[in-house]
């Protein structure tokens, strides 16, 4: 687990450098570039951009297929004036694993493709001068790591992953590097939870540094006006007539921590924007602020031509445009964290998120449809070391994700088999050591896949809602066979309220892969028309199930698989086009969701 997983600042105890731009990379096929001392920086390879995956920019299939070890080198200048001061370099995600060296020496290593991590370089660094930071990166797969797949050898001798799940293994350093100058004694981390009192509210907090000067805590409004000040490193905030921070419609303080005893002269300062809300589950509801929400959005990756798997700022941008233009409140970071400024928008949009750890493909089920082999994935010599990095990755999510308000549950897992007896002790493992990581004491829970029903999953007791992925209309009941789909799926829901489901559901995943441009009347699979009939089937079906609190569907556009006879250069079942067009069912989803107030 990571020490701080603060997001970086700038201010004058603060410097915050990114090192975005063109690296040097190669690949290490033989694993020949530690004997060859290439952690010592290198100019030949290739020039690679950063923040990106390396694989859509090669023009053979080697390269952008290419799984193993793989190297980026590049400078960095480390101004005199940052003597004195604790330096860090700090990786926004490098997938999967990384190790990192500064001028030649092995600083740290980090397993995980998905989450930040921060290497204290302040022992490595030449001072007013040039330095050599160098990444060995890996993106092999195993039954053992998060997400989970195999890694299997041509008999060229070439290594190939089979993913357990349907999205590109894009890999390398596919977030921002940042170069951090921190005062020695600083904020390490905040907490904050909620407590409404009418029109006023309290913020309580925490604020962990690694040293004993004073702390004090002041809260001030968008208009830049402290309302409220505390000191010490847990305190109360008081708030008169708070504005809220409500779905669909934002409102974000600055929170700012000084730590020191002279306002003049802090020794760290660190600010951040929260908001102010509760989240509740309530029976059947969803409540924020105690006031019932339904969730209209999608399923989404990070994906997108030429960046890959990287964070593009661009296309967040446009991502969030075509959301609130279609009515969508909320999403759901499937199947992996996302980079944090998505939450940081998401912050200021007042959407809901759910926060999804790349715990995907812990299902030999779908590792068969990928490829994979049928049997029990909870029972193997792989699940040790699975969980120790699968509750380590629970840990630095909720870590780093903490305080956003726009953060509404975490989803611990996607569509694990939990048809199988032996998901029971990990699921209860799992459960018991995330319960108290959250301060916010947030929602948590997992999808649930189609095998995965009232009757036959065995960790329903888990889950503070349920997350259903249902595909009735298409991996099953397709074409014409559709109407025995829909009464499927109200069999289904009959069975759930029979029961007396006495959780939110929400369903997480459904859909039809469509072929934008591709028209039929009457419609067939894969036209345009087909894909809303699918849609609009599940709509009827959410509109007669009271508890049925949320409709997330798959995916608000397409984006890239591994290749294969069901896939069409990717996954089809984008609501847009991958270039973010609209497909005939953003139309239908602009006209539903806007006939509905934003947060229900
Ligand atoms: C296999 C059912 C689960 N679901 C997972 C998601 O990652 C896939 O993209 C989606 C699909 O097949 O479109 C199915």
């Amino acid at each position: 687990m990571e020490t701080s997983l603060l997001y970086p600042v700038t201010n004058d105890q603060r410097t915050d450098q990114k090192l975005d731009g063109l690296w040097r990379f190669k690949f290490d096929e033989t694993k020949q570039g530690a004997k060859a001392g290439w952690e010592t920086g290198f100019h030949d390879g290739v020039s690679m951009p950063v923040p990106a995956s390396f694989n859509d920019f090669f023009t053979d299939k080697d390269s952008r297929e290419y799984t193993g070890d793989f190297w980026y080198s590049r400078k960095f200048f480390v101004p005199s004036a940052a003597k004195g001061k604790a330096l860090f370099l700090r990786f926004d995600a490098v997938t999967h694993r990384a190790t990192i060296f500064v001028n030649g020496k092995e600083i740290r290593s980090h397993e995980g493709g998905f989450l930040p991590f921060a290497a204290d370089i302040s022992s490595a660094v030449h001072y007013g001068a040039e330095n050599t930071v160098v990444v060995k990166g890996n993106n092999e797969l195993s039954r053992e790591a998060l997400p989970a797949g195999d890694t299997i050898t041509l008999r060229n001798g070439k290594k190939m992953v089979r993913p357990f799940f349907d999205f590109y293994n894009y890999s390398g350093l596919n977030r921002s590097v940042h170069l951090l100058t921190l005062p020695q004694e600083r904020v390490l981390d905040y907490t904050t939870t909620f407590e409404l009192n009418g029109q006023d509210a309290t913020v309580n907090y925490t604020v962990t540094t690694n040293g004993d000067a004073p702390v004090t805590v002041s809260l001030a409004d968008a208009d830049g006006q402290v309302v409220a000040t505390a000191q010490g490193k847990e305190g109360a905030l008081q708030v008169k007539n708070a504005h809220l921070w409500q779905v669909r419609n934002a409102y974000l303080y600055t929170l700012t921590i000084q730590v020191g005893d002279d306002a003049e002269t802090p020794v760290d300062t660190y600010t951040d924007r929260i908001g102010i809300r509760t989240i509740r589950i309530s029976g059947t509801n969803i409540l924020v602020n105690d006031k019932p929400i339904y969730l209209k959005g999608f399923g989404r990756h990070e994906d997108s031509p030429f960046a890959g798997r990287a964070f593009d700022l661009n296309v967040e941008k446009k991502d969030f445009a075509l959301m609130k233009w279609i009515g969508a409140n909320s999403f759901r970071t499937s199947h992996y964290p996302y980079d944090e400024q998505v939450y940081k928008i998401a912050d200021e949009e007042g959407f809901l998120l759910t926060d999804e750890v790349p715990a995907v493909g812990f299902k030999m089920a779908a590792a068969a449809f990928l490829g994979g082999l049928n049997q029990s994935f909870f029972k193997g010599p792989w699940l040790k070391k699975l969980h120790e990095r699968h509750i380590d990755q629970i840990r630095d999510l909720v870590k780093r994700d903490k305080n956003h308000p726009s953060v509404l549950a975490w989803s611990l897992f996607n569509e694990p088999d939990t048809v199988d007896e032996n998901a029971v002790p990990y699921f209860k493992q799992i459960f018991d050591e995330s319960k108290d990581l959250d301060p916010q004491s947030r929602p948590r829970t997992f999808t649930l896949s189609e095998d995965d029903t009232i009757e036959t999953s065995k960790v329903l007791d888990f889950p503070d809602f349920y997350m259903l992925n249902r595909y009735p209309g298409w991996y099953h009941f397709g074409g014409h066979q559709i109407s025995d789909g829909e009464a499927g799926l109200r069999d289904e829901m009959d069975k759930w309220q029979k029961a007396g489901v006495t959780k939110p559901v929400v369903f997480t995943e459904f859909g039809a892969d469509t072929e934008a441009g591709l028209h039929k009347l009457p419609s067939v699979m894969w036209t345009e028309e087909y894909q809303v009939e699918v849609l609009k089937m599940f709509s009827r079906v959410f509109d007669d199930y009271d508890f049925i609190k949320g409709e997330q569907v798959w995916n608000l556009a397409d984006f890239q698989t591994v290749e294969g006879n069901m896939r069409v250069n990717g996954n089809k079942k984008g609501i847009f086009t991958r270039d973010r067009q609209p497909k005939e069912a953003a139309f239908f989803y602009h006209d539903r969701w806007n006939k509905l107030p934003l947060d229900y």
